[in-house]
């Protein structure tokens, strides 16, 4: 018989609450071969930003209560009953999604994110919580699921069910937009400020289209079908070098600062024009006066570099890096044949300017035969699509 140790106690209430509530009828996924699976967690192990979905189930009933593991529990009451944690995580409470279903059962989906810089902590936490007693599995990926693979079962003897970082994007993209209803949405009038609105967009039908994921670094997917799809192109200057080049540029510490600083800038006092160089238009290329000839073109003079603020640098290096990302995606959706072109992934985390400069640059280089599309959940696809994926795995 097996010592009655508290391991062996919890092993065996979990295998209980397993037995007792049925695979079928609770939608828990079956045990794996390293014992407890984590039933409802999905996690993207990004290359700045880790991103955490929790699965509440609605309803649980007085049995089940019961014989939920006790730790579970807690961990639970934790997650939902906190929007920080720590300093660095956050529960983004605005993206909540109430009465969504998922195995079966009908729940509340929660959307959690922490800096991958902060995996360490966050593991410390997660074995102060009794994570480490339940020899559990939990659905990851993104790189840092292969990187942090062999921490998780050192410090909280966690198993990392692994998925592809692509094709748990594409998953969580279809789920989310099939239970959201205003999940998609483009710019009308994007340099209006006056007039510019958000407007919903029916992505029902979505085949084929580009998905262009702005991260630390960018990756540009062309998408066929629901199971076809590849990955057309990448660039290495993404989110990661925005936030890079702004630190280094103006001192600030965060995105949100970086961000904020942009709002407040003019990037024409950074950069070189088309009207710097022909006094207007260049009429015969159509390129009006006011485009960027030379992003940071006037910075080789010493007497400019006086006269800009940081706030300017801010804007001019948002400037850059988005209007590199839209000439890419532009160049890809023409090589694909593709007119619809979703962009997510956290660099448009509260970042309304870059996601009007996409809007505006796919209408007006394509003469109005591109449209840019964005999603509200544009971070967390591939946590949830990792989430979904956890049964065909087991
Ligand atoms: N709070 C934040 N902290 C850091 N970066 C943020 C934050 N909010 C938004 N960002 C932006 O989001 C980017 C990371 O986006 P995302 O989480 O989609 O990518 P990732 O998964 O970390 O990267 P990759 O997919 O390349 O591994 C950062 O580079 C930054 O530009
Ligand atoms: C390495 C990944 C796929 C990690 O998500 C991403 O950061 C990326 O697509 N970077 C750009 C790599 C390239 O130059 O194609």
């Amino acid at each position: 018989m097996a010592p009655r140790t508290f391991k062996n106690r919890v092993r065996k209430q979990s295998k209980m609450a397993e037995s007792a509530m049925g695979e079928v009828v609770n939608g828990f996924p079956a045990e794996t071969e390293s014992g407890t699976p984590m039933p409802w967690f999905g996690m993207d192990i990004g290359g700045t930003l880790c991103k955490l979905v929790y699965f509440e189930p609605k309803n649980i009933s007085p049995d089940e209560l019961d014989s939920e593991v006790e730790i579970l529990k807690k961990i639970r009451k934790y997650l939902i009953k906190n929007s920080s944690y720590g300093k660095t995580g956050h529960r983004d409470t605005h993206l909540q999604m109430d009465n969504v279903p998922l195995r079966g059962r009908k729940g509340t989906l929660h959307f959690i994110r922490f800096p991958t810089s902060e995996m360490g902590n966050f593991l410390i936490l997660a074995r102060s919580k009794g994570i480490a007693t339940l020899v559990s599995t939990v659905c990851a990926t993104g790189g840092g699921a292969y990187k942090f693979e062999n921490d998780f079962k050192k410090e909280v003897n966690m198993k990392l069910a692994k998925f592809d970082e692509f094709d748990s994007l594409i998953k969580g993209m279809q789920y989310v937009d099939a239970h959201n209803p205003t999940e998609c949405y483009y710019w009308a009038e994007p340099t209006d400020e006056k007039k510019c609105c958000k407007m919903n967009y029916d992505l029902s039908n979505p085949y084929p289209f580009l998905i262009v994921n702005i991260g630390s670094g960018v990756s540009v997917l062309a998408v066929y079908g629901p199971n076809n799809y590849k990955r057309v192109s990448g660039t290495s200057i993404g989110g990661g070098t925005f936030l890079g080049l702004c630190c280094l540029l103006t001192g600030c510490n965060s995105f949100e600062e970086a961000i904020e600083l942009a709002a407040g800038g003019d990037n024409t006092h950074v950069d070189k024009l088309v009207r710097d160089i022909y006094g207007g238009d260049y009429q015969r290329f159509g390129l009006p006066g006011d485009l960027v000839a030379s992003s940071f073109g006037q910075m080789n003079s010493r007497d400019r570099r006086s006269k800009v603020s940081r706030e300017d640098l801010a804007k001019a290096t948002l400037v850059t890096i988005t209007n590199n990302i839209g000439s890419i995606a532009r160049m890809c959706a023409l090589q694909e044949k593709i007119d619809r072109v979703v962009f997510i992934g956290n660099f448009l985390r509260v970042n309304p300017i870059s996601m009007k400069l996409l809007a505006y640059a796919m209408d007006y280089w394509s003469n109005g035969t591109m449209k840019a599309l964005f999603l509200e959940h544009e971070g967390y696809f591939g946590a949830v699509g990792c989430l979904l994926q956890f049964n065909e795995h087991s």
